[in-house]
């Protein structure tokens, strides 16, 4: 019965075209509404969300308000409108309906990577709001460190390696059940952020050198060292220090448009975050090798398949699909899941400190190497991006 009904229900569309047109209008008008709500919500949005993400909401609303590109290519000079153009045009002929259903996903997905974070009411002296580059909140038994330099793709500054640690500390002993880490805007973090390696005192680069070493031991101890549940929610591209740290978290979720580059001999470094030796222990040393030797960019499901991404998700619905699992995990018992993880990684601390402290030492070697030197200042030459 339920059958003949279907194909009844169906015969009924087609033989009247004013109620497929209705139905399909319904349809319209709903992704219209969406469409123009997505437009106000955009103007909510606390953070930047980067170039490429503004450049693909304009190409999306013309799109989706005009239809096709067909406006004549801006000169070679003019930069904006050109980037803008370029945009809209690689839209080709998608319709209108699939540009405002594109839209209103694109918007709700910054939205909701800005609303679990919501801001506890900082109250005088909360240390929470002493962050400068980052934006560290509470909520659901759920500490959430969000790297917070959109602008600069989330790169970690001096500043934001000693805000890392100092919110790791404080998460480790409040009442949270678990920690996660994500980042602000469209990329999760774009590593090191390469002007570290420009700031040389008057003391000389022997001494930034081992200043960088002795920063970065303690910053991948403190992840060596955390006792709760370590979450990265990887938003968007991860680089350098942001893919070999995921080997000391405990669990990987990551939006389908995520990458995971390690360009460590393209930037003339070596690996760090214990990945010379969480990799291979991983994924086998030849992949490891492809990664933290010859530069592979992973995409997000070659790294699940590799192991280093516990589960990947579609990006429209990454951030609802990440959140509603990790409010069931911070429901379960604190001191169950704090043993049962000082059992799973206690027996390697030792090793993984050794392994961190080779890897500085390494580095420290590196940064003063020609090989380095040349690959960062043609990063700021603009000659050369990963
Ligand atoms: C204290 C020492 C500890 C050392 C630890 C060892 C760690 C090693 C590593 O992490 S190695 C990896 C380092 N990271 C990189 O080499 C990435 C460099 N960035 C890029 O190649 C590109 O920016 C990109 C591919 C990440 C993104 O490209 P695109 O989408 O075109 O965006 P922009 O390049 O325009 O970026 C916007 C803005 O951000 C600045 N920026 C991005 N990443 C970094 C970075 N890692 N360091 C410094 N600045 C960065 C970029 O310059 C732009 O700035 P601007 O708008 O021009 O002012």
């Amino acid at each position: 019965v339920g059958h003949c009904l279907i194909i009844s229900f169906y015969r009924l569309i087609q033989s009247f075209p004013a109620v497929k047109l209705h139905l399909t209008g319904a349809v319209m008008r709903a992704t219209e509404v969406e469409f123009d709500k997505a437009k106000e919500h955009l103007k909510t949005l606390k953070n930047d969300p980067g170039n490429d993400t503004k450049l693909r909401i304009y190409a999306l609303f013309k799109q989706a308000t005009q239809g096709s590109c067909s406006s004549p290519k801006p000169g070679m000079l003019d930069f904006v409108n050109k980037a803008k153009w370029e945009a809209w045009n690689s839209l080709g002929n998608i319709s209108k309906e699939d540009a405002r259903q594109k839209y209103v996903d694109l918007v709700g997905t910054l939205i909701s990577s800005e609303a679990p974070i919501q801001k506890e009411a900082t109250t005088a002296g909360d240390p929470k709001s002493s962050y400068q580059t980052l934006q560290v909140t509470t909520e659901n038994n759920i500490t959430t460190i969000l790297l917070n330099r959109p602008e600069k793709k989330n790169a970690i500054s001096r500043k934001m390696y000693e805000e890392i640690m100092q919110a790791l500390e404080q998460a480790g002993k409040d009442d949270s059940v678990l920690t996660v880490m994500t980042g602000s805007g469209d990329y999760y973090c774009s590593g090191n952020d390469l002007s570290n390696f420009t700031q040389v005192g008057a003391e000389g680069v022997e001494k930034l050198a081992r200043d960088s070493g002795e920063l970065l031991t303690r910053y991948v101890s403190h992840f060596i060292d955390f006792p709760k549940p370590l979450i990265a929610v990887v938003n968007g591209p991860a680089v350098g220090i942001a893919v070999t740290g995921l080997g000391l978290f405990d669990v990987v979720y990551a939006t389908d448009r995520a990458t995971f580059h390690a360009p460590f001999s393209q930037l003339g470094q070596s690996p760090e975050g214990c990945s010379s030796y969480t990799f291979p222990k991983m994924m086998g040393t030849a992949k490891a090798n492809e990664i933290l030797l010859f530069n592979k960019k992973l995409t997000a499901a070659q790294a699940c398949d590799l192991g280093l991404v516990t589960e990947v998700f579609p990006d429209n619905t990454f951030q609802q699909e990440v959140w509603k699992k990790l409010r069931a995990y911070a429901k379960l018992p604190k001191d169950s899941l704090r043993y049962s993880k000082q059992l799973i990684r206690g027996m390697e601390k030792e090793k993984l400190h050794a392994v961190n402290a080779q890897e500085c030492v390494r580095l420290q070697e590196r940064w003063l190497s020609e090989e380095c030197m040349n690959a960062i200042m043609s990063f700021f030459q603009n000659k050369s991006k990963l």
